[in-house]
């Protein structure tokens, strides 16, 4: 796997919120709004714990995979993308959790 699909697909997604809906799953999300998004995001969720609760291995890739590929295209309808949320992850990576916490306390939940 390439350590580089979510800037790839981060592009593509870009692309998609110009694309045709007939063309495109993506652009038909973005045409349909972001409460369709949203709801598509909430059912994948639903479907990854579910899959996680019955100890279905494969299934809970699959879901997972269903559960992400939403979140980005729901960060791409707000105008944001994964590199945002891997540069998030990067200023947490290395602190504890209870670092982290303390930092998110400090600042009112928002540890940036
Ligand atoms: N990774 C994905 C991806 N994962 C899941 N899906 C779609 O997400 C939907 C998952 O919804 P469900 O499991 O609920 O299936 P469904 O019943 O068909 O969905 P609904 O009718 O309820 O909306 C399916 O239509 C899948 O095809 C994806 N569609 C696209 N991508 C990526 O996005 C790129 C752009 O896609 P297009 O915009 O379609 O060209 C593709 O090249 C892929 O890289």
């Amino acid at each position: 796997m390439s350590d580089d699909l979510l800037g790839r697909l981060d592009a593509v997604l870009e692309q998609r919120r110009q694309a045709d809906p007939q063309d495109s799953y993506v652009a038909s999300l973005h045409a349909a709004g972001l409460d369709r998004i949203l709801r598509k995001l909430g059912e994948e969720c639903t479907e990854t714990v579910v899959a996680a609760k019955n100890g279905e291995g494969e299934k809970i890739v699959y879901e997972t995979a269903d559960l992400w590929f939403h979140s980005l295209v729901m960060l791409s309808h707000c105008g944001l993308d994964a590199a945002a949320v891997l540069d998030e992850l990067e200023r947490r990576f290395g602190l504890s959790g209870h670092q982290e916490k303390a930092a998110r306390d400090k600042t009112g939940g928002d540890a940036r």
